[in-house]
């Protein structure tokens, strides 16, 4: 059995109609979902607002690399297209951070770093994460205190809409 943390965003298109696609096709795996926000963007390119989210999903025969290629899978069913790293996209799905029976997973593997390696840095990850998940540790120390570390936290809004679960 693995819990999954996936951080969901849009900021092309219909951006709330992507990011409820995900819930849509997690269907019962979906455990909870935060509000939405809408958030600067982060990495130095600029583009539109973008609104993010985070889900809780679990499932009792999915590994980690299976919620990898969910969100690939979501990723591409929305048409995103990879061309500036860090760019605007329909759709990105990261994988944040996964437990398999209770303890945390780690990897290395370049196609799957977890947990994700640039998460504490995300006020865009962390605002919603500690919402549904107050008591989450990364890197053993609480999300709320990571957060509390980042000078662009008040820069991440709640939307005017939510996801519905
Ligand atoms: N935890 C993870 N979640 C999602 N993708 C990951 C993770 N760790 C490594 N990757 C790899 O990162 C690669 C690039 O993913 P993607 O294009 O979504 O990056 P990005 O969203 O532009 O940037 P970032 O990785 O900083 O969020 C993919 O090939 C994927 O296999
Ligand atoms: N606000 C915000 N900024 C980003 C986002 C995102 O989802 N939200 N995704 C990125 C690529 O992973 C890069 N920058």
């Amino acid at each position: 059995m693995t819990e999954a943390v996936l951080s969901i965003g849009s900021n092309q298109g219909d951006r709330l109609g992507h990011l409820s696609s995900v819930v849509e096709s997690l269907g019962e795996r979906c455990v909870s979902v935060s509000s939405v926000y809408v958030t600067p963007p982060w990495g130095g390119v600029e583009q539109p607002d973008f609104l993010n989210a985070i889900i809780i999903a679990s499932d009792p025969a999915w590994g980690p690399w299976d919620w990898l290629r969910f969100g690939q899978e979501c990723e591409r069913r929305a048409d995103r297209v990879r061309e500036v790293r860090w760019g605007p996209r329909t759709l990105d799905v990261d994988v944040i951070a996964c437990t398999a029976n209770g303890q945390g997973v780690v990897s290395a593997h370049p196609d799957l770093v977890l947990p994700h390696p640039r998460a504490h840095l995300r006020a865009f990850v962390l605002v919603p994460w500690a919402e549904v998940q107050p008591t989450a540790e990364l890197h053993g120390r609480t999300i709320s205190d990571v957060l509390a570390d980042l000078e662009d936290r008040n820069d991440v809004r709640r939307f005017n809409r939510d996801l519905g679960r």
